[in-house]
Order: C-alpha cells, then structure tokens, then sequence
C-alpha cells in the first residue's frame, strides 16, 4: 500500500479513537468505590465512654447486606453524647485512597432518633497533621444532613463537605491546612447529629458509594495529545527514513543510468570512430576529413587561420606488390601510415584518401609550414626500412586556402602539385605554384 494511503487511513483510525475516548470519556474514567457488608471492610462501633461520657452502643445481627446498630446517648460525664460507626477503607491507618478525582457520594442510610440529623466522615490522613498513633488526629471532613423517612439514598457532592470546626480548633490547624481534602481517605464514619439529644438512636446502613474518576480529566485530554505527538513524531521519523532510503535509491538508479550512459557513450564514439577510420591504415578515411575541413574551414573564415593540405602518393607502389606481393604492399601502407601518425602534431590529420594516396590536413598552419612537415614526413619515410629491409619513397603536394577558393579547388590544387612531384622524379615535395 502507498505510504500516502497508509498515512490516511492510520489518520482516521486516530481520529475516530479520539473521538471515542473525548466522548467516551466519562465511562472510561468513571470509578465507583462501594462501601457495603459483603465487602468485608473492617469496622467497628465507638460512643462517648473515651471522653468521660456513659452512652451505649451496639451491633445488631440482622440482615447479612446491611450494618445495622443502635445507640443510647445519656447526657452524662459529657457536655456532647455521641456515637458511631467507623468503616475502614484499607487495612493501613495511615495509608488510605485517593477520592481527589471523586465527585459524589450515594448513602443507603436509614436513621431513627430524637436527633433531627446524622454526620458523616471522610477521614484523611496526611502527616502534616496526623499521627499514626492517634486516630483523632486524621481529618473530620465533614457533612450533616436530615434523613427523611421514606428516602432510599442521599446524594451528595465532595463539594459538600466541610472540615468540623472542634476538629479543627481541637488540633489547631493552620487556615491552610483547613480545607476539606480527600486524597488519602482511611475511613468512612456515620455519627449521630450535633444536636447531642439523648435516646435511643437506631441506623441501618445499607450502602455507600463514593463515585468519581480513576484520574483527572485534564489528565485524559493531555495523553490524548500525548499520544497524538509521539505518533506525528513517529510518523515523521518513519517518512524520514523511507524518504532517505528513497532517494539514497534514486540516487543509486541515477548512478547506474550515468555508468549506462557512459557506456553507451563510449560504444558509440568506438563505433563512430570506426567508421572514420580506415581499417588497414588505422589513418581516417575520407569521412573522417570532413569534421577536420570544416573546423579549418570555419576557423579561417572566421579567425583568418590559415589551413593547408599536404597530399601524399608512394612511389612506384604498384612495382612493389608486383615484386613482393600485395600483402607486403599492405605492410608497407599500415607502416608508413603509423610512422606519419606517429610524428605529426595533434591539430594535425591524417587520412588515406584512396589505395597508396594519403592526405594531411594541417588546421593553423602557413603553406611553408606545412611544405616543412612534408619535407619533414618525405625523408622519414625514404630513411625507413619496411618489414627491416624494403625502402620506399613518396612524393607530396602542397596547398593552402585563399580567399574565395573552394575546399574542392584546394584539393585540386594539392594534387596538382603532387602531379607535380611526380613529374620531376617522384620523392620530394613541392607546393602549388612550384615551377
Ligand atoms: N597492396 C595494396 N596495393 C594497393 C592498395 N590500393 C591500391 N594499391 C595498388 O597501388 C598501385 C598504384 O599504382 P599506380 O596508380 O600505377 O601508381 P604507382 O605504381 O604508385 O606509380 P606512381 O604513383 O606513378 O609512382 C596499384 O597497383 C594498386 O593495385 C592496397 O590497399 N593494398
């Protein structure tokens, strides 16, 4: 699949995830901490006894799904009678949960009494204020409420609850340290009203459910994000390494294209060259003269560089071949081809221009000049011993361009010349105009 597909459709996979986790996010976060007898949670009954009062308290077996008890406050050995019922959340006194998170909270309380209201208690620990050895130390936060006679269950929001003021002034706590808090909730009390009235007191509780979120919803929408960038950031390091390896291939098909073009290249400029030479000789054959004659031709016309032709014709070849055969006549062509090649100057061209005639184009050079190279060739070429023992001679025909003569007209005259040389007794040079 292209990247850019895959791309799109990992795009709406995110999105639609995104989508279910903002909408979905109250059922994902939301957490219900339950409070009932069959959670076996330890607890346990106090009354006023622990501060000189002589109130009666106790547990009364009934139904297996609800704490039931009773309580006889007396106006006695203490100005206010109480009593209650402490639910401990964890095994711990001093490590509890945390209902940071937590919003409300459900009771399943029944409550009969001379009291027109009961308390609860959200215990918190917290060692800037509690002791472990002192179980009145942990925070009273706190609410109190009216029971109604035929209501099932109250609901209350944390935001309720308050911080009891004894408690507070009892333990001398710092304004800053007053605010109710619910981040480390030892236990879940239910007490009898401020009122203090004295009387049989009668509770059924049946349930509590503290509900809220496993954590914060700032906290959900930041691992959203969270996880938006690091799969951006994963995906861009992954487009960045196949992009890498993309181009570090184009690169590596470029370079192989270029070692093919090279190739090529060079296969045709072999076979080009092929065809400019002649297979015998290895000098250029008459197609090969047609690049050199042009450039002379426009560097004259242009540059007023002069460009002269020296023709070349061996002596008495066709003696020669008759004396020594063709093949020996063969020989002595290619040799003397490769002595003039190997002794004339770069610029300068050399080309067989049919059976035992050859031609020397010399581009920038004066008619003196070029009759020098040939005077130059011609002995050479009369001192050489062919195959170490033949000697042969060779007669030459020297022209350069003028003004309003044609490429044609030049090599007429160099032949002229030659025609020339021969005449007079072969081996030597003469240019045009020679008598
Ligand atoms: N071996 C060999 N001989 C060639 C080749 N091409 C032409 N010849 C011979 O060259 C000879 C040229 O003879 P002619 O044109 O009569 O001239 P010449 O004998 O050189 O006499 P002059 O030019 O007057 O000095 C002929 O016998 C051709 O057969 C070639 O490729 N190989």
């Amino acid at each position: 699949m292209p990247t850019k597909m895959r791309f799109e459709k990992a795009l709406l996979v995110l999105v639609v995830l995104t989508a279910l986790a903002v909408l979905g996010q109250k059922w994902v976060l939301q957490e219900t901490f339950v409070i009932d007898p069959t959670e076996g949670l330890d607890n346990r009954l106090y009354n006023d006894r622990l501060s000189g009062g002589t109130s009666q308290s106790e547990m009364i077996s009934g139904a297996a799904d609800s704490y039931v008890w009773r309580c006889d406050l007396h106006a006695t050995g203490y100005a206010y009678p109480h009593c209650g019922f402490e639910v401990r959340l964890t095994g711990s006194y001093t490590q509890g949960i945390n209902f940071s998170n937590y919003r409300t909270v459900k009771i399943w309380l029944d409550y009969e009494g001379p009291n027109d209201s009961v308390r609860i208690f959200l215990r918190n620990y917290n060692s800037r204020y509690s002791v472990a050895s002192d179980d009145t130390t942990t925070k009273y936060n706190q609410l109190e409420f009216s029971p109604a006679k035929d209501q099932a269950y109250y609901e209350f929001s944390f935001g309720d609850f308050f911080v009891a003021n004894w408690w507070l002034r009892e333990k001398n706590i710092p304004p800053q340290l007053s605010h109710p808090e619910f981040n480390n909730i030892v236990s879940f009390e239910v007490q009898t009203g401020s009122g203090h009235l004295p009387g049989e007191h009668r509770f059924v509780l049946r349930r509590v459910e503290l509900v809220g979120q496993r954590f914060d919803t700032a906290d959900w929408y930041l691992g959203i994000i969270v996880v938006w960038v690091v799969i951006v950031l994963l995906f861009l390091a992954y487009r960045v390494l196949e992009l890498t390896g993309e181009v570090r291939e184009r690169k590596k098909r470029e370079q192989e294209l270029m070692d093919v073009n090279l190739f090529l290249d060079s296969r045709s400029r072999e076979l080009e060259a092929k065809t400019k030479t002649d297979a015998l000789t290895g000098a250029f054959n008459r197609e090969g003269i047609e690049e050199s004659i042009k450039n002379g031709l426009w560097e004259w016309r242009h540059s007023a560089k002069p460009l002269s032709i020296v023709m070349m014709d061996i002596d008495h070849f066709k003696k020669i071949n008759d004396q020594y055969g063709h093949a020996v006549g063969d020989d002595i062509l290619a040799g003397i081809s490769a002595l003039v090649k190997e002794h004339i100057r770069a610029t300068d061209l050399f080309a067989r221009w049919g059976g035992e005639e050859f031609v020397l184009v010399c581009r920038n050079t004066r008619i003196h000049y070029a009759q020098h190279i040939a005077e130059k060739l011609r002995a050479m070429i009369a001192e050489h011993k062919f195959d170490g023992e033949l000697q042969v001679t060779a007669s030459f025909g020297v022209a350069t361009l003028t003004g309003g003569r044609s490429v044609e007209q030049l090599f007429k005259a160099a032949d002229d010349a030659l025609y020339q040389a021969k005449e007079k007794g072969r081996n030597r040079v003469l240019k045009e105009g020679d008598d």
